[in-house]
């Protein structure tokens, strides 16, 4: 009988960690070890309403491959005995469930992402492996990783609150970043700044129980970052299985009638417009976006999630016609498609990886938190895009719009770099590159 371990995962509850954490799942399957899946209970509900939706053969398979159970909602606002309490109960309950007769092991690792700080501690003690997922980049885990120092070096204090105003650096390779751009400062609430803060200061903790630290990046997109962490296994860009098209965990469902529009479209043509699972537009802004759209004259498929503006929305005569605008995309598929010349994105670490792996040049829209480092990268650092900039009231104009789409379209230098990135992060997926075998040494590890 073969054996297969076990391993449990845990994502934190938003879109942009548990897809990476599904792909992960799905490429531990791939290679015989058994996976559960804890999502809280209404993501639970949502995955699961859209995977019994979906036209997607293969993904409605892996439902049958990696088992998703549900979890409390909230439990990072427990405190942390409610919270052990709990994780012991759930490995408890999940391995009372094995069938032993098919080689399936009770559970012996976690791979835990690191926001997840609660289920670190009760994990060691249960004597699980642990594995560490970074949803972020290389260098905002490292930028993560230097909180003592900076609270130790008085730039800031122990709530996170600068008490500097200037600019620094973290490594002499690193770009210089301002203490007010650190991501719990660039948020959208002080609540979600202080929780952003909680965070990413555990993470210090949980880092230390860790048998692996694994993150959804490669050698050779961060070198700087890479050299401060050596420990830290990258794996990315992450692939669901060996499509691109077979990723379980939407949150909605995919409208899958855009692929077909893009086929009728010239190669090179469309621009594309996401902006992740988070980001909201008031008004002002979104009447800008689609004005700046319209002046651009040129063919869109523009992502707009049921809740991303409350604004009743007035387009430009003509507007809808000239483009496509869907609710949810397929956007690794949409990315990989002919036709798409541009991707305008908030940069949230998934889509700045996808815009990579396609060779897509992006046009950058940081919202909040990492965006905004992720997007001097893309610009500054990589040169694989222009951002896009706000004017005196931090409205992103029409004007803006027109001339930032134009001139990336028109830059030959940004089309090199991008061709250049979508190779390196190919040849680091693919076997035998630096993340696959990282990925391979991972599973390896978690048979013996
Ligand atoms: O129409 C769409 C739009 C997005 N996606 C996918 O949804 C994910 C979105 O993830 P990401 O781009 O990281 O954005 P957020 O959902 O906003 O992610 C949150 O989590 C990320 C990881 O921590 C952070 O980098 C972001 O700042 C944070 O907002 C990606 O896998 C996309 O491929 C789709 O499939 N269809």
């Amino acid at each position: 009988m073969v054996r297969q371990p076990h391993v449990l995962v845990l994502p934190w509850p938003a879109q942009g960690h548990v897809m990476p954490l599904m792909q992960v799942s799905q490429q531990i399957v791939d290679n015989g070890v058994k996976v559960t899946f804890a999502i809280t209970e209404s993501i639970h509900s949502q995955v699961l309403a859209n995977l019994s939706s979906s036209s997607k053969e293969g993904v409605r398979n892996d439902l049958n491959r990696i088992r998703l159970v549900s979890r409390p909602e909230g439990l990072e606002y427990q405190n942390q005995e409610r919270a052990s309490d709990y994780f012991e109960e759930l490995v408890r309950k999940i391995n009372d469930e094995i069938d032993g007769d098919n080689g399936e092991e009770k559970v012996s690792c976690v791979i835990a992402d690191a926001t997840v700080y609660w289920a670190y501690e009760p994990a060691k003690k249960l004597g699980l492996k642990i594995a560490m997922f970074c949803p972020t980049s290389l260098a905002v885990t490292a930028m993560t990783l230097h909180i003592p120092k900076l609270i130790e070096m008085g730039i800031i204090d122990e709530n996170g609150t600068p008490l500097k105003h200037e600019m620094i650096k973290i490594s002499p390779a690193l770009p210089e970043i301002s203490i007010h751009d650190f991501l719990w400062l660039r948020t959208y609430d002080q609540g979600m700044g202080k929780l952003l803060f909680h965070v990413s200061f555990s993470i210090n903790k949980s880092i230390k129980t860790a048998d692996w630290v694994l993150c959804n990046s490669f050698d050779k997109l961060e070198p700087a970052a890479y050299d401060m962490l050596p420990y830290i296994q990258t794996i990315g860009p992450l692939v669901a299985s060996s499509e691109v098209n077979q990723t379980m965990g939407q949150f909605w469902a995919e409208d899958s009638t855009c692929l077909t529009w893009l086929d009728s479209q010239p190669v090179n043509s469309v621009i594309y417009i996401a902006f992740g699972s988070i980001t909201t537009l008031k008004r002002d802004q979104f009447s800008e976006l689609v004005h700046g759209l319209d002046l651009t004259g040129r063919q869109y498929l523009l992502v707009i999630r049921s809740d991303m503006t409350n604004a009743s929305i007035t387009y430009p005569g003509g507007f809808t016609e000239k483009g496509r605008i869907v609710n949810w995309a397929p956007q690794r598929e949409v990315l990989a498609h002919p036709s798409v010349a541009c991707f305008m994105t908030h940069c949230g670490w998934n889509s700045t990886m996808d815009g990579l792996r396609f060779g897509i040049p992006l046009l950058c829209w940081p919202y909040f938190a990492d965006q905004i480092h992720n997007s001097t990268y893309v610009s500054d650092e990589w040169k694989t895009g222009l951002r896009l900039n706000k004017d005196g009231n931090g409205i992103v104009s029409r004007n803006e719009i027109k001339s930032k789409v134009e001139e990336l379209i028109a830059d030959e230098g940004i089309k090199t770099r991008v061709a250049e990135m979508k190779k390196l992060s190919m040849e680091s997926a693919s076997k035998g590159g630096s993340s696959s075998k990282n990925f391979y040494n991972f599973v390896e590890a978690l048979k013996c």
